[in-house]
C-alpha cells in the first residue's frame, strides 16, 4: 500500500490518522508539537520533521488544522508542503477554511503540477474515531477517487461536490446551521431553568419530539452538568460563525440568527471558553444570575 501523509494531529487529526493505522495504511505524520506525533509512533506510523518531508515520501498528504492561517502557514511557510509538491502527488485539505483559503492553497499546488482536494468533515471527535465522518470533498476528481479507500476508513460517506470552494462552503453552511441550534437550545435550557422547570425534563421531552436530534442528545447532559470536556473546541465553532457570515455578506444572505449565535460564542470566548467544548457557549447564554 502506498505511504499516505498525515499533518496535523488534533482532536481530529490523531483520530483520523489512528483509523488509517488501524485499517492497514502506511502512514507518516507531521505535527508542530512533534510530542504529538508519539502516541502514533506506537501504533505504526513514522515521523518526518516538516511538512515537505512528508510530502516527500508520500502519493498524496491530508492535512487537518485548525484554521486559515494554520492551512495557509504549513503550505507557504519555510519547510512547507509547497517545497516538495510536484506532478504525481497529492495534498487533500480536510480543514475547515473558506472557500478563499482553500483556492489559494488548491492554486499554489496546482500551480507546481500537484493535485489539490479540499475535503472538509462533518462529525466530531467520536464520529472521528469510529470512522464515521461526513467527507465533503471538492477539487481534482482524480485525486477525491484515488482517496477513496481512505476516506472510506475515516467516514461513513463521502460527497464530490464539483469545484474547490463548494466543500468549503457547504461545511460553513452545515456548521452556521449547527452553531444556531446550539444557541437556541442553549435559551431553552436556561429558560427552563429560571421559570422552575427541569431542564432534564426538557431534554427526555425534546428527545420524544420532531425537533430530537443527536446533538441536543449527546451535547444537554453533560450542558446541565456544567461539564464541557473539548470535542469541538469552541473557538473553532466560533471561527466557522465567523467565516459563514463572511460567506453570508458575499451573497448578500440576511442572517440575523447565525449572527446573534456568533455574538454568543465570542462572548464566550472573551469569558475564557475558546478551548472548552462549542457547548461551553451555555455558560455565555446564562449571563448573570436572576436576581429577584
Ligand atoms: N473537533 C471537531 O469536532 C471537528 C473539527 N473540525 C475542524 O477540523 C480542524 C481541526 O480541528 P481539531 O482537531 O478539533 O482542532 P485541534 O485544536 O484539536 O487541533 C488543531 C491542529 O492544528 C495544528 N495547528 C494549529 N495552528 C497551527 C499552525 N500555525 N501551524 C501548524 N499547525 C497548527 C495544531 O498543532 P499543535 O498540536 O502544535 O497545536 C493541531 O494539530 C478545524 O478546522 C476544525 O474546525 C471539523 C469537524 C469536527
Ligand atoms: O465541525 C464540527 C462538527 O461536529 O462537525
Amino acid at each position: 500500500m502506498e505511504e499516505v501523509g498525515f499533518l496535523g494531529l488534533g482532536i481530529m487529526g490523531k483520530a483520523m490518522a489512528m483509523n488509517l493505522l488501524r485499517h492497514g495504511f502506511k502512514v507518516t505524520v507531521w505535527n508542530r508539537t512533534l510530542s504529538r506525533c508519539d502516541e502514533l509512533v506506537e501504533h505504526g506510523a513514522s515521523v518526518a520533521k516538516t511538512p515537505a518531508a512528508v510530502v516527500k515520501k508520500c502519493k498524496y498528504t491530508i492535512a487537518m488544522l485548525s484554521d486559515p492561517s494554520a492551512a495557509l502557514s504549513v503550505v507557504f511557510d519555510k519547510d512547507g508542503v509547497l517545497e516538495e509538491i510536484c506532478s504525481g502527488k497529492g495534498y487533500i485539505d480536510m480543514s475547515t477554511v473558506d472557500a478563499d483559503t482553500s483556492s489559494k492553497i488548491s492554486e499554489a499546488i496546482t500551480s507546481k503540477g500537484g493535485s489539490f482536494l479540499e475535503a472538509p468533515v462533518s462529525g466530531s471527535k467520536k464520529p472521528a474515531e469510529d470512522g464515521q465522518l461526513v467527507i465533503l470533498a471538492a477539487g481534482e476528481k482524480a485525486l477525491y477517487e484515488e482517496a477513496i479507500p481512505a476516506f472510506d476508513v475515516m467516514g461513513k460517506k463521502s460527497f464530490f461536490l464539483g469545484q474547490v470552494g463548494n466543500g468549503a462552503k457547504m461545511k460553513l453552511v452545515v456548521n452556521m446551521i449547527m452553531g444556531s441550534m446550539l444557541n437556541a437550545f442553549s435559551e431553552g435550557l436556561v429558560l427552563a431553568d429560571r421559570s422552575g422547570l427541569n431542564p432534564q425534563t426538557l431534554l427526555d421531552v425534546l428527545d420524544l419530539g420532531g425537533i430530537a436530534n443527536p446533538m441536543f442528545r449527546m451535547k444537554g447532559p453533560t450542558m446541565i452538568q456544567n461539564s464541557y470536556s473539548p470535542a469541538f473546541p469552541l473557538k473553532h465553532q466560533q471561527k466557522d460563525m465567523r467565516l459563514a457570515l463572511a460567506l453570508g455578506d458575499e451573497n448578500a444572505v440576511s442572517m440575523p440568527v447565525a449572527a446573534a449565535a456568533n455574538e454568543a460564542f465570542k462572548k464566550a470566548r472573551s469569558m475564557g471558553l475558546g478551548d472548552l467544548d462549542f457547548s461551553a457557549v451555555f455558560e455565555a447564554v446564562k449571563g448573570p444570575e436572576k436576581s429577584s
